[in-house]
């Protein structure tokens, strides 16, 4: 029986001089940093790691957010969690004083994002199985007891989502084997952020079409005549059968994102990303309406299974977009999977920041094998950076995402990074 019996918490943060060029309108110079725990167990040399992305000092309060988490989960047993992993994620996200501070979102519930992660990252080592092999091989049974359906049963209960997994678990191990021969597909956002000219952007472009891209998303929303010319340039290198989307990171009232959108239509963009709030359900189902044919996507910010809920039930959006550690890690990812799996709705993870490529792999192929069973219309995202940090980096080849074979959540960081990039000292001590 393995217990955890210690939790340390580390402030890691990458400078403006290693990150992206200009990125977004709302990010122009991210400090892409991570609230790293590292959970110690009592079984020598078995301990579990998990991350979640913030930006610069945003992290500071993140890191003060996993030490208050710390009690619940020092001290926690991992046959229990296994047991009934509902039940664990409901501990950690039900303590009364800290559900003031949310509930289910802000600093708090990117903590739990990351120690719940940390968890999983623990079990699959325990088991000796990436995390996307841990899950498919559950059962449907098991996988209903790792989702908490406190506030979605309106959208689907528990039976009706053993019925669903049921049907869907036909074919896994053949998807299994297409997974291994061929990878997850996925696009680019390296051509597209918003701090590089014309010819870089060509330049870059080129390049992912080379490299058998099929798909690459480009940041809007600061100049429209820039917009214009930006989205031409795309798709004249792109062609005509290639896939074009646009991110807008929420800086758009509702109607100025119709307008814009509708203005940069002639470069036939697949989706518009994040056109406003990340919170208005009415005002992505407007811009929906308005901008038809292009289909809206949204999710890196959605806060919860509950608000996913809304924008899956409310017909708001045609992507929908989870982040690893936005929602409180894997459990509660797969409550919006399945949701997602009942309404037709196709994931697209979000994975602009510092480990999210290495997690999320994992999410989709978890989507493929055990929810949505198809890898039809779906693509993860990809960006080239920051992934020499990680001890089993995701490995792209011919534009796909190919399955990680070590045990884990594949986002253990190189110790000699968490040395050099620690922004301060240890807080934490094992209990
Ligand atoms: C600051 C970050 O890189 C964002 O620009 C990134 O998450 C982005 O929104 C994305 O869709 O990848």
């Amino acid at each position: 029986m393995t217990v955890i019996t210690g939790l340390r918490v580390l402030d890691i943060r990458f400078p403006t001089s290693l990150s992206l060029d200009g990125s977004d309108a709302m990010n122009p110079d991210p400090d892409y940093s991570a609230a790293y725990v590292i959970l110690e167990t009592d079984t020598p040399g078995l301990s579990g790691h998990g991350l979640t992305f913030t930006i610069g000092r945003g992290n500071e309060v993140c890191v003060a957010a996993i030490e208050a988490l710390r009690p619940l989960v020092v001290g926690q047993s991992l046959d229990t969690i296994r047991a009934e992993p509902a039940a664990f994620w409901r501990h950690i996200t039900g303590d009364s004083q800290l559900r003031w501070i949310g509930p289910d979102k802000g600093a708090i519930h990117l903590a739990t994002g990351a120690i719940v992660n940390a968890v999983w990252d623990l079990w699959a080592k325990a088991d000796g199985k990436p995390v996307w092999r841990l899950v498919a091989e559950m059962s449907p049974a098991e996988l209903v007891r790792a989702i908490d359906f406190r506030y979605i049963t309106d959208c689907i209960t528990p039976e009706e989502a053993l019925t669903l997994l049921e049907a869907r678990a036909a074919g896994k191990e053949e998807r299994i084997a297409l997974l291994r021969a061929e990878g997850y597909p996925c696009y680019t956002t390296s051509a597209g952020w918003l701090g590089y000219d014309d010819d870089k952007l060509r330049r870059l472009a080129q390049e992912a079409v080379d490299a058998g891209f099929r798909h690459i998303k480009l940041k809007v929303g600061v100049d429209l005549e820039d917009d214009k010319r930006r989205v031409a340039i795309a798709r004249e290198v792109l062609g005509p059968d290639r896939t074009l989307m646009i991110d807008a990171n929420q800086v758009w009232e509702v109607g100025q994102a119709i307008d814009w959108v509708n203005a940069l239509a002639f470069a036939k963009p697949f989706f518009i990303e994040e056109p406003t709030s990340p919170d208005d359900v009415l005002g992505h189902a407007s811009i929906r309406a308005g901008i038809a044919p292009v289909k809206v996507a949204t999710g890196e910010m959605c806060q919860n299974r509950i608000l996913f809920k809304q924008f899956i039930m409310g017909s708001a959006i045609d992507v929908v977009q989870i982040d690893a550690c936005r929602l409180g890690g894997v459990n509660e990812v797969l409550a919006v999977l399945l949701m997602a799996a009942k309404y037709d709705l196709p994931v697209w993870p979000h994975a602009g920041g510092v480990g999210l490529c290495e997690y999320v792999q994992h999410l989709a192929m978890i989507d493929y094998l055990c929810f949505a069973g198809t890898r039809d219309g779906r693509v993860i995202e990809y960006v080239d950076h920051l992934h020499e940090h990680f001890l089993d980096p995701c490995v792209i080849r011919s534009a796909a995402y190919m399955p990680p074979e070590r045990p884990g959540f594949s986002i253990e960081m190189k110790p000699e990074t968490l040395t050099r990039y620690r922004h301060q000292p240890d807080r934490g001590q094992a209990a």
